[in-house]
């Protein structure tokens, strides 16, 4: 059994199906406090599916999971510690991006002069102040992807989710979101990140978990999962990823571009 007290996530059997499709086939999950958890996952594996239950947006089929100390059951105890952003983020292209943050911050019920500072100093770290009051409909992806990132961590939750942060986004973009993530672990934040890109992965994570069909093929620290895929010599993440969801079954078939 897992230890709720310590765990900021915990998930036993976690289970999704839609009609014939198992989405999510028995995960189990323990992802201490302060923890970043690396998801991977070729496309379609259920790493949206995944989050969306453990943010209580969608209701397993079977299993269960706490999040923050609370069961998913309980979405009204779960909401004010939690933050996520989804691969859309939800933004109302009519506002703003200052607009769009006060209007989040009054849904989570943040003090009023409090929040604006909070905004002012979120849009300035992700270089957005200068663009703060233009029209979300005329952001481009990358700056609509930090709005989202930013009415996430707005009410700074204990959990973060985020569903491809750096989706969009251009080099330094990426830098500044990937750096801003780091610092929120450092503060304590637990951040759940599911993305395609390894090199974020491999900086940030604890611990790497890769899904597969449902289920979680492989789980550990970057490091660990390098050595696992190892032939003796130095390997790299994406190589143990290319391995562990490897359809033929034989592992070491395939071999990361330029191996070849
Ligand atoms: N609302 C839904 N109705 C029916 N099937 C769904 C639904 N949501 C997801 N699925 C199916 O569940 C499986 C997992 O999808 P999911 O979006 O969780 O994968 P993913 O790992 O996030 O993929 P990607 O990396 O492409 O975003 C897919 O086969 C998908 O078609």
């Amino acid at each position: 059994m897992t230890d709720v007290s310590e765990a900021a996530i915990t998930a036993d059997g976690l289970t999704k199906r839609y009609g014939d499709v198992e989405a999510v086939d028995g995960v189990d999950l323990s992802i201490s406090s302060g923890a970043v958890y690396g998801f991977l996952g070729p496309n379609g594996a259920g790493k949206t599916t995944t989050i969306e239950m453990l943010a209580t947006l969608v209701e397993p089929t079977a299993g269960t999971a706490t999040v923050a100390g609370h069961p998913i059951s309980d979405r009204d105890a779960i909401k004010p510690h939690i933050g996520y952003l989804p691969d859309e983020p939800p933004v109302y292209d009519a506002f703003s991006a200052r607009e769009q943050l006060e209007y989040v911050a009054v849904l989570r019920g943040l003090d009023d002069d409090r929040a604006a500072d909070r905004i002012d100093e979120l849009l300035a770290r992700v270089d957005l102040a200068a663009d703060a009051d233009r029209l979300i409909d005329d952001y481009s992806q990358g700056m609509r992807q930090k709005v989202g990132l930013l009415q996430a961590l707005l009410h700074d939750p204990d959990v973060l989710f985020l569903d491809e942060p750096t989706n969009g986004l251009d080099p330094r973009a990426a830098r500044e979101v990937v750096d801003l993530i780091d610092d929120l672990a450092t503060a304590g934040t637990t951040v759940f990140l599911s993305t395609h890109v390894l090199p974020v992965v491999e900086e940030l994570a604890d611990t790497v978990g890769v899904l597969h069909e449902g289920r979680i093929v492989a789980e550990g620290a970057p490091a660990e999962l390098k050595r696992r895929a190892d032939d003796g010599s130095e390997r790299s993440l994406e190589r143990a990823f290319l391995e562990v969801t490897d359809e033929s079954g034989v592992v070491g078939a395939t071999a990361a571009p330029g191996e070849r």
